[in-house]
């Protein structure tokens, strides 16, 4: 058997008062292959932000992978034939017969079109075949809806299952907070952010000594809802040479921290590092975390003098960053949820680092809030959308919602609302506790790029879905516009791209719902959030269920816990194997036998091919193809178990 040389690194520095980090690495790195030296990496850590009892993972933001939304199995069917019982003029989940008399279609388009003059925002459902009759049989439940979303903004318990209010328009209309209390810490919020904001752009505060002499650079660290909002404000509204350049870290990839702590290099002594999290405990961002702050201390940096925490007080986040006398900490509130916090500190303050107009963003979103609590529907462009999905899903989730802004700054509209649409309606119960498996899967990325990609399927394939354009009418700032052929400019193009698929997608039954807006301004970005935020609001309470918890995302956290803690066992009974004279090499059932998961041996084995792949073990025979009869044993024989539960 290969003799295993290990090299002990250098001790790490201390990661916390009296905390030290121990490495071993290896001399060559092992693999999946085998065969190769390998050792053992003894992972030791434990600082404030210390690794919590389960270490919790959450599921990170949903693929752009569509997943089918629609089944024609005959339980959907019942589902929807019973929706359809209910309302005599019900949604099907075929392919419904849609007007085409082009001067039928004009008048529905007139009749139905809904326009704010002060945004300059305009919502088509001209596109989307619902009936009089059902648009009728709807208003019953739109009243109840309204009446919901009324008692919402009033302070209820909207959230009942975490027994929270659900505050996100009071951030834009502070007075209808239900306490002086919340609407004070709102506006002083406001002010801090935007007046910190101004002093890191003014240099008034700004890194220790550095030969640039203020921060030029911003890393969010933060997933989910704390990463989603911000990346797509950014990429709508950050100006070309934004005072501060934004960049994310949303995700625990190792190689994914490198590469955006490469990218900073000598500027890390000039970066703003915001660190993002609601809750304060969630793994990725304290794993982000600690890369970052591993980073600073190899550049002989002090982390504390430009980090910045956005979470709630007190928690685990926050109280780091108060131990560790962190530059800033700004609160986040139990009643906001992170899908919908886009206008708190979470997605303020890296706005207005970038020079963005807070101000008008919130504006936008105030303005089209007054507008979405209308209660006659056809006047409430949100009870629109929501009358919209409703048709056009069966209420059952039958078709996706295909997202197509047709212009390159709100590339990740989708994204963000795939959190914040199918993790607010995609619930396996209702508010009466009947298993209902809801939601609406949400996909898409810009045309008129997407044209080249997928509409072949939208255009001809399986017809399980709806399109949602969105139409940006200014293409060029005032006199910057030319003609790349005579009478045609390259926007010109896009508008063209955008009406012949809608147009195409209509003629092949393919339904469609346009947001058209003037331009891409931050009112406008603000107003598009506040319209979808209360869409799904108004959705949810149409089909019964509760929008602002997220139970299924705590399956995930605990399952990934489960398996952190197996690994933890598996490199113990692999240590305590090299102890053994001579090193014991042990088939994967063995070891599951050892760590007394003999029905695991799937997933032990899974951890080992991790392993190996890094350098933490070795198969002596076979390798990741032959799990059967793979034999693993691993590196010198480290006396102090490492791996106590
Ligand atoms: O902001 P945090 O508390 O770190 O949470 C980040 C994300 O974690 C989970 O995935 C939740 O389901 C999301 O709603 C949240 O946005």
């Amino acid at each position: 058997m290969a003799s295993l040389s290990l090299r002990l690194a250098a001790t790490m520095p201390s990661v916390g008062p009296g905390k030290t980090m121990s490495v071993m690495s290896t001399t060559e790195s092992g693999g999946c292959s085998g065969g190769r030296e390998a050792g053992v990496r003894h992972l030791v850590q434990n600082g404030h932000f210390s690794v919590p009892a389960a270490v919790q993972v959450t599921r990170s933001a949903m693929s752009s992978i569509p997943v089918s939304g629609s089944s024609s199995t005959s339980p959907l069917r019942a589902v929807s034939s019973k929706i359809s019982a209910e309302m005599s003029t019900a949604p099907s989940t075929e392919e419904p017969e849609l007007e085409t008399d082009p001067i039928v279609l004009w008048n529905r388009y007139v009749n139905w079109l809904y326009q704010d003059k002060d945004l300059g925002l305009y919502l088509d459902v001209s596109r989307i075949g619902f009936s009089d009759e059902f648009y009728e049989a709807m208003l019953p439940r739109f009243e109840d809806a309204f009446k919901h979303m009324k008692e919402l903004e009033g302070g209820s318990i909207a959230n009942p299952d975490e027994g929270r209010m659900v505050g996100h328009y009071w951030l834009r209309k502070p007075e209808i907070a239900p306490t002086p209390y919340l609407q004070k810490l709102i506006l002083d919020t406001f002010d801090r952010v935007q007046k910190f904001a101004d002093d890191v752009i003014s240099a008034k505060i700004k890194p220790p000594p550095t030969p640039v002499g203020r921060f030029t650079q911003v890393l969010s660290v933060g997933i989910g809802g704390s990463a989603l909002g911000p990346q797509f404000v950014a990429e709508a509204l950050a100006p070309d040479n934004p005072p501060l350049k934004l960049r994310f870290i949303d995700n625990t990839d190792p190689a994914g921290i490198d590469h955006q702590i490469a990218q900073l290099g000598p500027e890390l002594s000039s970066t703003l590092v915001l660190v993002i999290s609601k809750s304060g405990g969630t793994p990725e961002t304290r794993n982000g975390l600690l890369e970052v702050q591993k980073a600073f201390r190899d550049a002989g940096l002090d982390f504390s003098k430009q980090g910045v925490a956005i979470t709630q007080e007190g928690s685990l986040l926050d109280n780091t960053a108060k131990i560790e006398g962190w530059l800033a900490r700004f609160p986040m509130f139990d009643w906001v949820g992170g899908r919908t916090s886009e206008m708190s500190a979470v997605g303020l303050l890296p706005a207005a680092l970038q020079g963005i107009d807070i101000r008008g963003m919130l504006d936008g979103a105030a303005i089209m809030d007054e507008s979405t609590r209308n209660t006659t529907v056809k006047q409430n462009p949100a009870a629109l959308l929501a009358l919209c999905w409703y048709w056009a899903t069966g209420g059952v989730g039958a078709k996706d919602m295909v997202v197509l802004p047709y212009k390159d700054s709100l590339l990740l509209f989708s994204r963000y609302l795939q959190q914040l649409v199918m993790e607010s309606l995609g619930k396996e119960f209702d508010l009466d506790g009947n298993k209902v498996n809801q939601g609406i899967s949400v996909y898409g990325n810009k045309g008129s790029t997407d044209q080249h990609a997928y509409i072949q399927q939208l255009r001809e394939g399986v017809p399980n879905f709806f399109a949602t354009f969105i139409e940006v009418l200014r293409d060029r700032p005032p006199g910057h516009d030319w003609e790349l052929e005579p009478g045609v400019t390259c926007g010109d193009y896009l508008f063209g791209m955008l009406q012949g698929t809608r147009a195409a997608l209509y003629q092949n039954k393919r339904q469609s719902i346009t947001l058209t807006v003037e331009e891409v301004d931050p009112r406008t970005v603000g107003a598009m959030v506040a319209l979808y935020e209360r869409a799904v609001g108004l959705y949810a309470s149409i089909v019964n269920i509760n929008a602002y918890h997220q139970p299924g995302v705590e399956a995930g956290k605990k399952a990934a816990a489960e398996v952190l803690a197996l690994q933890k066992r598996v490199l113990s009974v692999l240590n305590d194997a090299s102890c053994k004279n001579p090193v014991e090499a042990l088939t994967v059932e063995e070891i599951a036998k050892r760590c007394q998961v003999p029905k695991q041996v799937e997933m032990v084995y899974k951890i080992i091919s991790h392993m190996a792949a890094n350098d933490r073990a070795v198969f002596a025979e076979g390798n990741c193809g032959t799990p059967k009869s793979a034999t693993v044993y691993t590196g010198e024989c480290v006396v102090e178990d490492l791996y106590d539960e």
